[in-house]
């Protein structure tokens, strides 16, 4: 793991070296943690279709998506969103995002798209003591669509699963092809009912996609158990609250956990769509 001015670079793995890994080298190569420490900014950027992600959390003094870079030496343009595109979620308490001078409040669970060409972002916190949350991805874009506030009430419901299998689930879709477009980017919210501990299983994959899991709502003493791999050779990272973790297209995505919680899903690459997947048998699983 390199940092290149204050934004840690991950490069791709490949599935044949996958399989000899650690626990460490996993960790070091896939987890995203400190996302939200007050005041200062997570970036990491992963080579896998050059996906950003990011965690503001804004203290007393608002936070510019771009501060503290070298946006020329890392991005290669002007300004971070020149040539790309951005979504985030607020997972903490009411806070507010200025985008070019246009102000969005944001309340918990509040989601926004911003498209290419926005000049200046800029997320604050409403109370210091409970600050807002921006989880934040942002990938390449080749054309400005919209900016867009989309309250968990406006995003796409789905439910999946059902208690007996203990995955009854709620997926929101946000960043979604019937919710709003944006070039690339996909985004959304996925919440496990009590006592419900399994996500994505069936399992699957999207050679065409890569994709980006962020959990939260969990105690300091419950984990997630996440799954990745190809399906006949899987691995597990143990993941604690507020942290991400990296999915190559070739790797399945699953996870289950010591009681429910909820995660944010991002995906990047060919297209856009959410059900264009390549399920897993059950028996294949190994
Ligand atoms: O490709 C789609 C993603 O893996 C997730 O949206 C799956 C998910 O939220 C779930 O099944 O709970
Ligand atoms: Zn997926």
């Amino acid at each position: 793991m390199w940092c290149v001015r204050k934004m840690i670079i991950r490069e791709p793995a490949n599935s044949r070296d996958f399989k000899h890994y650690t626990t460490d080298r996993l960790r070091e190569e896939f987890l995203i943690q400190d996302l939200f420490q007050v005041g200062k900014i997570q970036r990491v950027y992963s080579h896998i279709d050059r996906i950003i992600t990011m965690g503001y959390c804004p203290g007393d003094k608002p936070q510019e998506l771009g501060e503290g870079l070298d946006i020329w030496s890392t991005l290669g343009t002007d300004y971070f969103l020149e040539r790309r595109e951005l979504g985030a979620i607020n997972v903490g308490g009411k806070g507010t995002i200025k985008v070019d001078g246009k102000e969005f409040t944001m309340n918990h669970q509040d989601g926004i798209y911003v498209g290419m060409g926005a000049k200046e972002v800029v997320f604050s916190s409403e109370d210091v003591k409970n600050p807002a949350k921006f989880y934040t991805l942002s990938a390449p874009a080749h054309k400005t669509y919209p900016n867009v506030h989309i309250d968990i009430t406006k995003a796409k419901q789905v439910k999946l699963g059902d208690q007996s299998n203990c995955n009854k689930r709620t997926i929101f879709q946000f960043l979604h092809p019937d919710v709003l477009e944006t070039c690339q980017l996909s985004m959304g919210l996925t919440k496990m009912e009590s006592g419900n501990v399994w996500n994505t299983l069936p399992c699957h994959t999207h050679e065409r996609r890569m994709e980006v899991y962020f959990y939260f709502d969990l105690s300091e003493d419950d984990v997630v158990f996440h799954l990745m791999g190809k399906p006949d050779e899987t691995r597990h990272i143990v993941m604690r609250n507020e942290e991400a973790v990296i999915s190559p297209s070739w790797s399945i995505h699953s996870g289950c956990g010591s009681t429910n919680y909820s995660f944010i899903w991002g995906m990047v690459g060919e297209n856009k769509a959410f059900t264009d997947m390549d399920g897993i048998d059950m028996k294949d699983l190994k």
